[in-house]
């Protein structure tokens, strides 16, 4: 039913208070940590540019990927790709294992090599791939990976994904996997493609299967282990500067009724910038996350129809004078907004010479007003069909004040073109914010629903379809699946810089991680996504 007055959450204090995060510590910030994972780097560089098994070399970049070191050898895996040997396209070998990682890679790395390299293992006619591939469980393995990479009407990769899927799903529950290193593979593929996995979060548990391996490098190994703890202590740092920004805003204490996840919101930060580099974009990420579910709280849950109507009026303004109409709990929430576009504009305009402000404050105002969309929806009770939802919900999920100051933030050169191309909401940033927003709804509609919210996704098929409800997460995962092939296109298509297009498609990829197992790993703290949060930034890996 309709709740009016004041509600809440039903959300749980933070699981970290102030003084605990301030406490953190690692011994991995000393030079004698740094200096020897320094070495190793230089030796496993010279492994690199030994390998003149491509093969192996395949294997080596995608286990330093996955073991979240891939960035210190950007330069020499750059250099592989590039010479002439990787990137030719008619290639002589006939095994599908090859050629499916080589396909991966390669389109990992923005080649847009074309899908018929697997013409060749399909059969006569063409309609299926030939079942004779079907007992290669590595290769099958591969093939699965691959088909992630597609684009919108790739029919191959269609083909490859359902053939490669029902065949190992097959070899699993039969049993017929032997080598248990394999059979670890083959489970962690077929529950998240690696395409769809963030690096960082999911490091830790591939040192683990990794160490396990028999073909696996005693230096690699070392080098993964030393340096997820070296990047710890960075993250911690990290993590206590925003956390200093979260406390003096007070924003807790003044609105007692917001998700107070200031661990969790730098946490979903490693997932979206996994460069070393990007620290100062991670904090400033944060507090961004943090802002967003603030001013969602006070729609969702907290704001009357008439006080919403009140702050979006004072955003779409933007003036420091719209305060005064506002309750005292908006104007902290309006001048934090405010102080902090202007904060991040001003760094934009000193180092790179260009007004971010008219952009910055088009993508809060937008934001606001699909809330204000939605709070309407829910007071009148409006039952929206799907497409009338996500046509509102892909902006209320927050992803576009998110981009656009990731846009500023990741862009060197900043040029007024790509600016009016990536705020007309380039296709790129609403595929972003879809696979942003499907996951959510999976993760939190039922709480949501339950508390007092608009109808999601699953609630508004469910309506439409008069589907079940397991019907309708079928079906919002095969929107989240569809929407990847937009996204793999306007990555290899995209004008943007290379380091947005992998923030934009790390945030949509991070919600999956955080809505894993369609349980709320943010508001809710769930368990699994605990554990995961607490191995890569508190506990150290021995
Ligand atoms: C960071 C976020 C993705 C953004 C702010 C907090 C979130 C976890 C999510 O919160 P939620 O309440 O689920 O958003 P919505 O469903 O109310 O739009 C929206
Ligand atoms: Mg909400
Ligand atoms: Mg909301
Ligand atoms: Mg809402
Ligand atoms: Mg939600
Ligand atoms: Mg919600």
């Amino acid at each position: 039913e309709i709740q009016t007055g004041r509600r809440t959450g039903g959300y749980q204090p933070t699981l970290w208070d102030f003084n605990s995060i301030q406490s953190f510590n690692s011994k991995y910030k000393e030079d004698v940590h740094l200096e020897r994972a320094a070495a190793l780097i230089e030796q496993v560089k010279m492994l690199l540019q030994e390998q003149v098994d491509d093969v192996r070399c395949l294997e080596l970049i995608d286990d330093l990927r996955r073991m979240g070191i891939s960035s210190h050898f950007d330069h020499e895996i750059a250099q592989i790709f590039n010479s002439k040997y990787f990137n030719n396209n008619e290639t002589g070998e006939r095994d599908l294992y090859s050629t499916a990682l080589r396909f991966r890679l390669l389109r990992e790395h923005g080649f847009s090599v074309s899908q018929e390299v697997f013409d060749y293992f399909k059969n006569d006619n063409v309609t299926d791939f030939n079942p004779s591939f079907a007992h290669e469980t590595k290769g099958l393995l591969q093939l699965y990976e691959a088909s992630f990479l597609s684009a919108q009407g790739e029919e191959t990769l269609e083909i490859a994904r359902e053939f490669a899927r029902k065949f190992l799903e097959k070899r699993v529950v039969d049993h017929e996997i032997d080598d248990i290193n394999l059979l670890t593979s083959v489970e962690r593929a077929l529950e998240f493609p690696t395409h769809w996995r963030v690096q960082m979060p999911n490091a830790r548990s591939f040192i683990d299967a990794y160490k396990r391996r028999p073909d696996m490098n005693p230096v690699v190994l070392e080098l993964a282990k030393l340096d997820i703890n070296i990047v710890q202590a960075q993250f911690q740092q990290e993590l206590k500067e925003a956390s200093r920004w979260w406390n003096s805003t007070c924003l807790v204490q003044q609105l007692p009724f917001v998700r107070d996840r200031i661990v969790e919101c730098y946490y979903w930060t490693t997932g979206v910038l996994e460069r070393r580099q990007h620290g100062n974009e991670r904090i400033m990420l944060t507090k961004i996350f943090a802002l967003v579910t603030t001013i969602d709280d006070v729609f969702d849950i907290y704001g009357t129809v008439e006080e919403l109507q009140q702050f979006t009026a004072a955003i779409q303004r933007w003036d420091i004078e719209s305060m005064n109409q506002l309750p005292p709990y908006m104007q902290i929430c309006y001048l934090a907004v405010f102080n902090f576009v202007n904060e991040t504009a001003y760094d934009t305009l000193k180092e790179k010479g260009f007004n971010s402000v008219p952009f910055l404050r088009k993508a809060w105002v937008d934001l606001v007003e699909s809330y204000l969309i939605e709070a309407d929806w829910y007071y009148n009770g409006h039952k929206p069909s799907l497409e009338e939802y996500i046509e509102n919900a892909w902006i209320s999920i927050g992803g576009i004040p998110i981009l656009s100051h990731l846009f500023f933030q990741l862009t060197d050169s900043i040029e007024e073109e790509a600016v009016e191309s990536m705020h007309k909401y380039h296709d790129i940033v609403r595929a972003s914010c879809t696979i942003l927003r499907l996951p959510d709804d999976l993760g939190t509609s039922l709480d949501e629903v339950e508390r007092g919210d608009v109808p999601k996704s699953v609630q508004c098929y469910m309506n439409e379809k008069n589907a079940s409800e397991e019907e309708a997460r079928e079906h919002v995962r095969s929107l989240i699946e569809q929407t990847w092939k937009t996204m793999n296109k306007e990555m290899m298509m995209s004008p943007f810089s290379k380091y947005f297009v992998e923030a934009a498609a790390n945030l949509g990829r991070m919600a999956q991680c955080i809505y894993q197992h369609e349980r709320d790993g943010f508001g809710m703290q769930h368990s699994l996504v605990n554990k995961m949060l607490r191995g890569l930034l508190f506990d150290s890996y021995e």
